[in-house]
């Protein structure tokens, strides 16, 4: 009997364009949701856009909530479901950086209700994705989430964030490359899960957007609506494979080590960029031009640039795959000599 059933959750609207976030009321009011709106939030999203989508709500005659959250912890999660149950929230808004995303879009799981994504910055390809990485102790958990009924992405706002955030979300797209082959790997060694469409669309959406790196530039709005909606694609990646397997390799095995190593050393992006220069030559792949790309878009590509010392790098790399049970081309582990030898010839250090 055939008995492969394929579930794909995918957003009903999204918006991307200059000062979509005034038509954040109005493509909320299409989802046919109901109840007061909770904003989840973080402390400069708040001030930069949080304030005027819970204005907007308040205007259009909805009772909005606001919760802030500091960090991506299980902690922050279990506060957002309890304000949630203390003001009757009907639906919840993430407006922020991934990890304000992240939060909004797992407490929408738990509490089975809807959820709606406003990225402040285009830093992360969560903001459509239906999973949330959240850190605990010695690993970091990749959790099957609450996927946006609709993304209002405000160009305007993006283009005004740092330029270090959107060479941040640049990296973590360009990571799908290294993402893909340790998921091909995985499929053959040991029989993973994998989609092919999945494959496609993550590595097609890294291949646009290094094919575009000469244009992305800092100053124009342009540059945020190419990298926003190459975002979205590797979000929707995620989606169709229902795993972070398309957009989450090695690379970003290397980056968890290092945030648990040293906290907020570096944005998440940045972390995984230069992790995946290092894993695409354990590929044998064309590590160089994995190189070119950061550099030409602006993006860290050594361990001096993300502001971590050499020694954290390279225990990071020996250290990444006890992270999670996810098969990459680290195996059962980079012993010390190779991580320096490897780190060493992508001049990483
Ligand atoms: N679920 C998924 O599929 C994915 C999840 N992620 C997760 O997302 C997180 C990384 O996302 P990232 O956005 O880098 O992290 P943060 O959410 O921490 O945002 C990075 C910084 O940018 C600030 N910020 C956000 N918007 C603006 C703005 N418009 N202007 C000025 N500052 C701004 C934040 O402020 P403040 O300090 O006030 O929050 C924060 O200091 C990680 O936890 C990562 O694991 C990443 C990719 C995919
Ligand atoms: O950051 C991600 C994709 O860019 C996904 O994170 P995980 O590694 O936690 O699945
Ligand atoms: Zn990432």
């Amino acid at each position: 009997m055939f008995d492969k059933t394929t579930w794909i959750r995918l957003p009903r609207n999204v918006l991307v364009g200059h000062g979509v976030l005034d038509q954040t009321v109005e493509a909320v009011s299409e989802l046919h949701l109901h109840g007061r709106p909770l904003v989840v939030t973080s402390p400069t999203p708040r001030e930069v856009a949080a304030e005027r989508v819970a204005a907007d709500f308040e205007a259009a005659g909805e009772d909005p909530a606001i919760v802030e959250i500091g960090e991506a912890s299980f902690e922050a999660v279990q506060r957002v479901i309890e304000v949630a149950e203390e003001v009757d929230a009907g639906y919840l808004v993430g407006v922020g950086g991934g990890k304000a995303i992240d939060i909004a879009k797992m407490a929408s799981d738990d509490l089975g209700t809807g959820f709606v994504s406003v990225p402040t910055a285009a830093s992360h390809d969560g903001i459509v994705s239906g999973r949330g990485s959240v850190p605990e102790g010695d690993t970091r958990h990749s959790v099957a989430a609450e996927p946006p009924l609709a993304v209002v992405a405000d160009t305007e706002i993006l283009a005004d964030a740092p330029w270090r955030l959107t060479t941040a979300g640049c990296a973590d797209i360009i990571s799908n490359y290294t993402a893909v082959k340790d998921w091909r790997l995985a499929n053959r060694l040991q029989n993973v899960q994998y989609s092919e469409y999945s494959a496609a669309l993550a590595e097609m959406t890294a291949e646009m957007l290094v094919g575009n790196a000469d244009s992305i530039k800092q100053g124009l709005e342009e540059s945020a609506w190419v990298v926003v909606k190459a975002l979205v694609s590797s979000g929707v990646a995620m989606s169709i494979a229902d795993s972070s397997r398309p957009a989450s390799g090695a690379e970003h095995l290397f980056s968890h080590q290092l945030d648990r190593m040293v906290p907020d050393a570096a944005l998440h992006g940045h972390q995984v960029g230069v992790g995946t220069i290092v894993a695409e030559y354990l590929h044998g792949g064309d590590w160089q031009g994995v190189r070119r790309a950061l550099d030409t878009i602006g993006a860290p590509t050594t361990a001096a640039d993300l502001g971590i010392d050499d020694e954290t790098v390279v225990a990071a790399l020996t250290a990444a795959h006890e992270i999670r049970d996810r098969y990459t081309i680290l195996g059962n582990g980079m012993n010390q000599d190779a991580a320096i030898e490897a780190a060493e010839t992508t001049g990483v250090i």
